[in-house]
């Protein structure tokens, strides 16, 4: 039996790149829409809501702010938020395709919104993104959206408006092996669950899942939204992503993950992927980003 046969299927265009210094990861959905990712999907009603631009396409450098490009940042995430909770049907699956990872504070934001905050997230990456402008080496807010979700930093006031907070407990992260250092310190000090590519090869893949999502959603009860950063996966397999990390997760890996996240049902209820580049690499990531689409919609 296949999840959410018969429900909405509806992907959001999210053509950002000013929460990091590559450009072309903002050209993600365009292209992604060109080669007909809908047709990879097997179940439900699948639409392209829209894409939305982001304001400016100039990364700040020098670092004139602790967050780099922050006034058009926080338009951005607002606009994004704010799309989302009028798009998102209770019956919908929302797909967010990015774009860089800075969109992540605005889809948990919105989704942690209309659950009332009933939600857990998975949070797939190499990088834990949860530094503070503060411990942020690079300034770079793509690294940071799980600190400013989680309230340990606010950000200037247009960066605030009546986003939920998430609580440290609703939120697991795989894959991880970036951490810079200071970075590291506030996860363990928060107590952030994170699985470490070798905490993955020693307790399996599907340990690993299993007690992540009964760590974020003990009672099973939470909508979950995954929040995937394709340089979780290995970069022989996604090689067209803007900051690589050697041994990542496999696709198999991922497809283990995705099929107990399935397991949830209509809980599972939204999804980024984000940070594919095709400007740095085309033919080996679009196989795999496809891949990917596959493993999810089946
Ligand atoms: N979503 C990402 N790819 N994040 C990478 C973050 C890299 C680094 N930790 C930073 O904060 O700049």
């Amino acid at each position: 039996m296949s999840w959410r046969s018969n429900d909405n299927i509806k992907i959001l265009g999210s053509a950002v790149s000013i929460g990091q210094p590559r450009q072309g990861v903002e050209k993600t959905p365009s292209v992604l829409q060109a080669e007909k990712i809908e047709d990879l999907i097997s179940i439900g009603r699948v639409t392209w809501v829209e894409t939305i631009d982001q304001p400016a396409y100039t990364y700040e450098n020098p670092r004139l702010n602790p967050i780099r490009n922050v006034q058009d940042l926080a338009k951005y995430n607002k606009i994004l938020y704010e799309k989302i909770l009028s798009h998102l049907g209770t019956e919908d699956f929302l797909l967010t395709i990015g774009g860089d990872h800075s969109i992540g504070s605005a889809t948990v934001g919105a989704m942690l919104k209309a659950t009332n905050g009933n939600l857990g997230v998975i949070w797939i990456d190499a990088h834990g993104d949860c530094n503070t402008p503060e411990t942020s080496p690079s300034g770079n807010y793509h690294g940071m959206p799980v600190a400013h979700l989680l309230g340990l930093f606010q950000g200037p006031v247009e960066f605030q408006w009546d986003q939920p907070k998430l609580s440290p407990t609703s939120i697991a992260m795989i894959g991880i092996r970036d951490l810079d250092p200071e970075e590291k310190i506030l996860m363990d000090r928060i107590g952030i669950k994170y699985y470490t590519m070798d905490m993955i090869h020693e307790i399996g893949i599907e340990t690993t899942i299993t007690e992540a999502l009964a760590y974020i959603d003990p009672d099973g009860t939470k909508k979950i939204h995954m929040s995937f950063d394709v340089d979780g996966i290995d970069p022989q397999l996604v090689p067209g992503t803007g900051t690589r990390a050697p041994n990542g997760l496999t696709l198999h890996d991922y497809a283990v993950i995705a099929q107990k996240v399935k397991l949830t049902g209509d809980r599972f209820a939204s999804m980024d992927l984000v940070e594919i580049n095709f400007d740095i690499e085309r033919n080996v990531t679009l196989d795999s980003v496809k891949e990917i689409i596959r493993i999810t919609f089946q």
